[in-house]
């Protein structure tokens, strides 16, 4: 089980500084959506160029023109590229090509999608390398999750990573964990504590801990 950190309500600076502290504990770090709308490619590249070794994740959430969106984060540095599960089988296609061809990766964000297991099916048989159930912030706001939709794709997904986002913290990870994802996604989780290299810290302690 891996620990993917997400960055969404930063600058570029702040991005960076904030990786500094939760370094040793987060495997990958995320250049959430808002970051790529206020910044553009230059986040993933400038974080990039500042953890080399650090495995990058460009939060484009792709939705048409995949293998242009993939080239594109792939030219500035991104490890790992986001598409919705929503987009057309064609536009994944594109996504898990073009990604091959860079040597990259490809997570789907399951977010919005009704028929969970269905759609888990039939992009895992497409060649995606993550499928990722979130719930998004508007859906964390009126109390929702996304446990049972992980347990659901992890019924089905026989070849790709499965993943969870959407408002992980300390208090509800052991219930996560107990569920197996490959990744686990956390941002105001860490972001949002006073003492964020604690909390990576724990976060990461319980996850290889299993
Ligand atoms: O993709 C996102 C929002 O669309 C976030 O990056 C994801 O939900 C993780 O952040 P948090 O743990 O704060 O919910």
């Amino acid at each position: 089980m891996q620990l993917q950190l997400a960055l969404d309500l930063v600058n570029i600076p702040e991005a960076i500084e904030l990786v500094k502290e939760v370094e040793p504990y987060v495997d990958i770090v995320e250049i959430g959506t808002p970051v790529v709308i206020n910044e553009g490619l230059r986040a993933v590249k400038e974080v990039k160029q500042a953890f080399p070794s650090m495995t990058v994740l460009a939060d484009l959430k792709v939705m048409d023109a995949a293998g242009y969106e993939v080239m594109k984060a792939s030219e500035a540095g991104a490890d790992i590229v986001t598409v919705l599960g929503a987009a057309e089988d064609m536009t994944i296609k594109g996504a898990v090509e073009e990604a091959k061809k860079q040597n990259k990766k490809i997570l789907v964000d399951m977010i919005g999608i009704k028929d969970i297991e269905g759609r888990a099916k039939e992009l895992d048989a497409l060649g995606v390398d993550y499928i990722c159930v979130h719930t998004g912030y508007d859906l964390q706001a009126v109390g929702q999750n996304s446990f049972e939709d992980l347990t659901k794709i992890k019924r089905v997904v026989k070849n790709a990573k499965t993943a969870i986002a959407g408002g992980i913290k300390l208090s509800i990870l052991p219930e996560v964990i107990k569920a197996k994802p490959d990744l686990v996604i956390v941002g105001g989780g860490i972001t949002g504590e006073a003492d964020k290299k604690a909390a990576a810290a724990e976060i990461k302690r319980l996850i290889q801990q299993g």
